[in-house]
């Protein structure tokens, strides 16, 4: 399953408050995850699911508050957090004279796992894997970016607006994707405006400053 991760597994973030410029933009915020579970992070626009996501994959400081992998804070070792977690941001993290599949090595051989592959059959990119991704379109590249999950596997997937950029068809495919890695004990923080399909899924709403429901 997911190389060098203990058997039972927990994200827990508690008392989470966010000051971007002078603006408080969520307060004790608190979430917590275990094997096999998944959060959908919910709010308006500007209600603070990209920054509460870059907190909990250690991209952001929070002004109080802490995240733990764990149990253990993951400031006191963020290079192992950071190889236990993919965070995949609306930015897309791809090389654009690097090919797909280039990239999608370069990625896993950074993690020191190769399952490209299968990443590219699984997202169905094997036409398109030797074409430079600079001109890859939109979805060709979001696919792209959500190959690296299963790529180089992490038990912890942080994703912000992953299905922005595709079709219905690569919107299941996607959410086949998330599904099959809980059922395989992994877990997933994510934010999409969208309509995604999966079941089991929990929310956390940030309208009201951010309490689970
Ligand atoms: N680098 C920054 N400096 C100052 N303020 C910022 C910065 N980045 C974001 N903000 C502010 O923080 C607040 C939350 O932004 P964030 O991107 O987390 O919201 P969001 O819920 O993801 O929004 P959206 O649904 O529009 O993507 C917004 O008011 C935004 O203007």
């Amino acid at each position: 399953m997911f190389a060098s991760a203990p058997l039972t597994m927990s994200l827990t973030a508690t008392d989470l408050t966010c000051i971007r410029g002078d603006r408080l933009v969520f307060d004790k915020a608190a979430l917590s995850l275990s094997a096999g579970q998944a959060l959908w992070v919910k709010g308006k626009n500007g209600a603070g699911k990209t920054s509460l996501l870059r907190v909990v994959a250690g991209l952001l400081k929070p002004a109080r508050g802490s995240v733990c992998w764990n149990g253990i804070d993951i400031r006191e070792d963020p290079d192992a957090y950071q190889g236990h977690c993919h965070y995949i941001g609306h930015q897309d993290a791809l090389k654009p004279v690097l090919t797909a599949r280039e990239n999608l090595t370069f990625w896993s051989t950074y993690a020191g796992v190769s399952r490209v592959a299968e990443a590219l059959e699984i997202f169905e990119l094997s036409r398109i894997a030797d074409m430079p991704a600079g001109i890859l379109s939109a979805g060709q590249k979001k696919r792209t970016n959500l190959a690296r999950l299963v790529a180089s596997p992490a038990p912890l997937w942080i994703l912000d607006e992953p299905i922005s950029s595709l079709d219905t068809h690569y919107i299941r495919l996607f959410a086949d994707c998330l599904a099959a890695h809980l059922k395989d004990g992994g877990m997933a923080l994510f934010a999409t405006h969208q309509d995604l399909q999966v079941d089991g899924v929990g929310y956390l709403d940030l309208n009201g400053g951010g309490t689970r429901e």
